[in-house]
């Protein structure tokens, strides 16, 4: 890749490529009792995951992004025969898109040479106390066997060496591209330290990364930190990619929340500044809670002037002002709203803006950062109607991915979200037909305008991630 291949100043600039990771083997391991360690709401059924499901993901991916790969050969990748050998990161039949990019195949890449490999077996035995032994076996592996290992946790023969980690196909947490920059995430769950190491060797030593190995950014921990007497929670530094959006070329939005630590968000702010990557920095607070682990989970932007987002966090419902007289005055008087907007600009700091609600920072994003005319509107999660509303922001229908502006992925199951969508001019086509539809030719993707594309999800959506959370981008198109 050239010095432009990693490039991102919007959340809905025409996609160009992107990092994945498919379900690999590990996802058929989460046990019932293990499953919220894990950060899973269920257990899987891992053929549905894949075949059924992320495999039409992959689909539409490369029709997007590398349609050579892939249009017009379907009925061949598909074929019985062929055994899904195409979506195997392993196999000499895998499909090996610069576009659509596969983790474990640049891991694989990466442990060719011998140092990297000695590193980095050293450092995953070192998080996972593996004996001096296991350390050894490891090491004698093939890289292509190791990269599965090292994602799995278990080799060929079945014996299991340490956990899995199932959420690796979240790539969205791995981290973030500014502008030309990556920042790297700080996992706050144990369950996702391994991901954490895995990446940050492929960011540092993988030849897709040369020449951006001066652009990628890293935050610690602090003395004040290691020097509190117990652990204090906004002290330690935790970030995810899920909070972190690079909304307009120049303002970065941090979410603070259950995964992403004050601190974190502290220490970014001042290293971005300081190195003037960004301008503009605003730091959402949302609640604590599972419901809503990274503010991917509560809002994603669809197009310039369309936002979907949970209506929990809208001005209008925190004011309650359909609400009678005496519930309007004691919930007034509740102090904690749930959500605190805080802007912070780089050449005066002094003097944050604060924000109401969500739909105001976002109507001003619009506006302001991206200079829109027309009226900015928002579609709710389950059309705004309770108890609608938090089951389908549950199952992601905040957390949809855009390919282009106004054309994005979301689930199927969220059926009241997808007529607030319908509502709002959108055309609906779930992918099955579009697939059919391109391959017989009978649509380009060119085309689409204004589509919400759904993707089948009842697998998928217990790993509790939506597309959003399945795609770190690598590269976009800069907004007009
Ligand atoms: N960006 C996101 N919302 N990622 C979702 C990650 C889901 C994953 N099971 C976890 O709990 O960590």
């Amino acid at each position: 890749m050239n010095s432009d291949s990693i490039h991102i100043t919007s959340e809905i600039g025409t996609l160009r490529r992107l990092l994945v990771h498919s379900p690999d083997s590990s996802l058929g391991k989460v046990v019932p009792s293990k499953a919220q360690d894990w950060l899973f709401e269920d257990i899987v059924h891992l053929d549905t995951i894949r075949k059924k499901e992320y495999d039409y993901y992959t689909r539409i991916l490369l029709y997007f992004l590398d349609p050579d790969k892939i249009a017009g050969k379907l009925t061949e990748i598909d074929s019985e025969t062929s055994n899904r050998n195409f979506y195997k990161p392993d196999n000499a039949g895998f499909h090996a898109s610069d576009k659509v990019i596969e983790l474990q195949w640049l891991l694989a890449d990466i442990l060719r040479d011998d140092t990297i490999k000695i590193k980095l077996v050293a450092s995953v035995c070192a998080v996972e106390f593996c004996s001096y032994d296991t350390q050894k076996c490891l090491f004698d592996l093939e890289p292509i066997a190791l990269s599965k290992v090292l994602i799995s946790g278990t080799l060929k023969d079945g014996r299991m060496l340490f956990a899995p980690i199932p959420n690796f196909i979240f790539t969205r947490d791995i981290g973030v591209v500014i502008n030309d920059h990556i920042l790297l995430n700080r996992p706050a769950k144990k369950a996702r330290t391994r991901e954490a190491l895995l990446t940050k060797y492929i960011f540092f030593n993988h030849t897709l990364f040369e020449a951006f190995r001066n652009t990628i950014l890293e935050i610690e921990d602090t003395s004040h930190h290691f020097l509190m007497p117990k652990e204090s929670d906004d002290k330690k530094v935790t970030l995810e990619g899920g909070d972190l959006m690079m909304i307009s070329a120049r303002h970065l939005l941090i979410g603070v929340s259950e995964r992403t630590t004050v601190e974190a968000a502290h220490q970014v702010i001042n290293l971005l500044f300081e190195k003037k990557i960004v301008d503009k920095i605003t730091v959402i607070r949302i609640p604590k809670k599972r419901d809503y682990m990274h503010i991917d989970t509560v809002f994603t932007q669809v197009k310039r002037n369309v936002w979907v987002m949970l209506g929990n966090f809208s001005r209008k419902s925190i004011r309650k002002e359909d609400a009678d007289p005496v519930e309007r005055i004691l919930e007034s008087k509740k102090k904690d709203d749930p959500i605190k907007i805080t802007q912070f600009l780089r050449n005066d700091l002094e003097h944050p803006l604060h924000f109401d609600g969500l739909e105001e920072l976002l109507i001003n994003i619009s506006e302001t950062d991206l200079k829109c005319k027309e009226k900015v509107t928002f579609i709710y999660s389950g059309n705004n109607e309770f108890p609608y509303d938090v089951r389908e922001q549950w199952t992601d229908s905040c957390n949809v991915l855009a390919l282009r502006e106004g054309v994005v992925l979301g689930y199927d199951r969220n059926d009241k979200t997808t007529d607030a969508f319908r509502a709002q001019g959108f055309h609906v086509i779930h992918v099955h037909s579009l697939l059919e539809d391109l391959e017989a030719k009978r649509v380009r993707t060119e085309d689409l305008k204004d589509t919400l594309i759904l993707m089948p999800s009842a697998e998928l959506s217990r790993a509790r991630g939506g597309f959003h959370c399945m795609s770190m981008p690598l590269l976009r198109d800069n907004l007009e």
